[in-house]
Formats: C-alpha cells, sequence, structure tokens
C-alpha cells in the first residue's frame, strides 16, 4: 500500500483559507461595492496553522519574484488586514535567518504622541513591498503606497494574499508597482 502524497504547504493553505475564511451571502465591502462571497482572511491571518504557512508561502513568492530580502527591507500596509501578513513575513524571514522589518499604515494620522502615520521602524530611505490580506479595487493597498511614499519609502511591489480579480491589479500597476498573489478565486472555488 502507498500512503496518499502529503499536502503541499500551498495545499494546506488553500484548505484552511476555504474552511476558515470563505463566507457566503451578500456584503458590502469595503469599497462600498456589493458582493455575493467575502473573504475574511482575518481568521486565516490569525489562525495558529494559516499565519506561518501565510509568513513562508509569501516570503518564497516574493523572493521568486525577485523581492527577497536581499532587495526589500520592510514590508507593511493599511491597517489591520495588513499587519498580521507583515508580521507573518518578519517571523518567517526571521525563521531563516533573514532580516526583515515590519510597519503599519495607520488610517488616520495620530493626533498625539510623535503623530506618525506609518508606526514602526522608519520607511524613509527603505525598499519596501505594501502587503495586503485581500484586494479588490486596490485601494487600501493604493492608500499604504501613496503614505509610504509620502514618507519617503520606495514601494517596490504590492503583495496580497488574495485577489478578488476585481481590478486592483490594474490599479496598482497603474501606479508603476508590481502586483503579486497567493491565491486567487479558482483556488478558493470562488470562480
Ligand atoms: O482592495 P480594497 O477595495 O481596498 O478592499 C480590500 C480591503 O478591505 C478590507 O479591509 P477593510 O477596509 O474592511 O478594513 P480592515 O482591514 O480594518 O478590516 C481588506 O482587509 C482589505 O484591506
Ligand atoms: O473588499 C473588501 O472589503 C473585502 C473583500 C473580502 O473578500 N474580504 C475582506 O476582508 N474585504
Amino acid at each position: 500500500m502507498t500512503d496518499a502524497p502529503a499536502a503541499t504547504p500551498r495545499d494546506q493553505l488553500i484548505a484552511l483559507v476555504r474552511d476558515l475564511a470563505v463566507v457566503h451571502g451578500r456584503v458590502t465591502l469595503s469599497s462600498g461595492k456589493e458582493a455575493d462571497y467575502y473573504v475574511d482572511l482575518r481568521r486565516a491571518t490569525l489562525h495558529h496553522r494559516a499565519a506561518p504557512l501565510i509568513g513562508h508561502l509569501l516570503l518564497d513568492l516574493l523572493e521568486e519574484a525577485g523581492l527577497g530580502t536581499a532587495e526589500i527591507d520592510a514590508v507593511g500596509g493599511l491597517t489591520l488586514g495588513a499587519d498580521p501578513v507583515a508580521t507573518a513575513l518578519l517571523h518567517a524571514a526571521a525563521s531563516r535567518g533573514q532580516d526583515l522589518d515590519a510597519f503599519v499604515v495607520r488610517k488616520a494620522g495620530k493626533a498625539h504622541g510623535l503623530q506618525r502615520r506609518i508606526e514602526g521602524p522608519d520607511v524613509a530611505g527603505r525598499r519596501v513591498v505594501v502587503v495586503e490580506d485581500t484586494s479588490t479595487t486596490g485601494g487600501s493597498a493604493i492608500t499604504a503606497v501613496e503614505a509610504v511614499r509620502e514618507a519617503g519609502g520606495e514601494v517596490l511591489a504590492v503583495a496580497t494574499i488574495v485577489d478578488r480579480a476585481t481590478g486592483a491589479r490594474e490599479a496598482i500597476e497603474a501606479l508603476g508597482v508590481s502586483y503579486h498573489h497567493l491565491l486567487d478565486l479558482t483556488d478558493l472555488g470562488l470562480a
């Protein structure tokens, strides 16, 4: 008797995202648009098995795109969905003995304390990948790209876990930034 081949990390993540995060039903999205399903990636990015898979698979994806830790200094995006994605990448890189910082872009600037829009190690003069949990219009990622540029960082790419194939790629590439995603609607049985 031969054993069934072990599921790859990518297959494991797909199964987890399908189980944990895909919700069917009418929803209003961040952009105000309506949709028949929602992918609540927070249920995966904050899950004990899914989060480490996300960190390693995204790090592999970035490396394959020539955006490994030799080429980039930091990852981060618009709070809140992007936050656990950025820290998953930081920890995946650290587990490989590689240095990668994370940052958080606030939705609104903070009026007290140091009044920073971007929290974490400074992005000024550094090469950055903006991350997302999922992208619909790309508006949230674009907000983060603009905030990093305003703070003096260089945005090389945007990377998201799930691309909903609703215009994010085109909107982001129009900024002169490459766009990468780990999973698509076919992977999640939504196409
Ligand atoms: O590509 P877009 O049209 O911008 O949509 C995708 C964004 O919507 C969700 O965030 P949401 O605005 O619900 O906020 P949250 O991250 O604070 O939950 C999601 O986490 C993405 O950031
Ligand atoms: O566009 C959004 O707001 C959105 C879509 C989705 O599938 N998941 C999510 O968290 N936000």
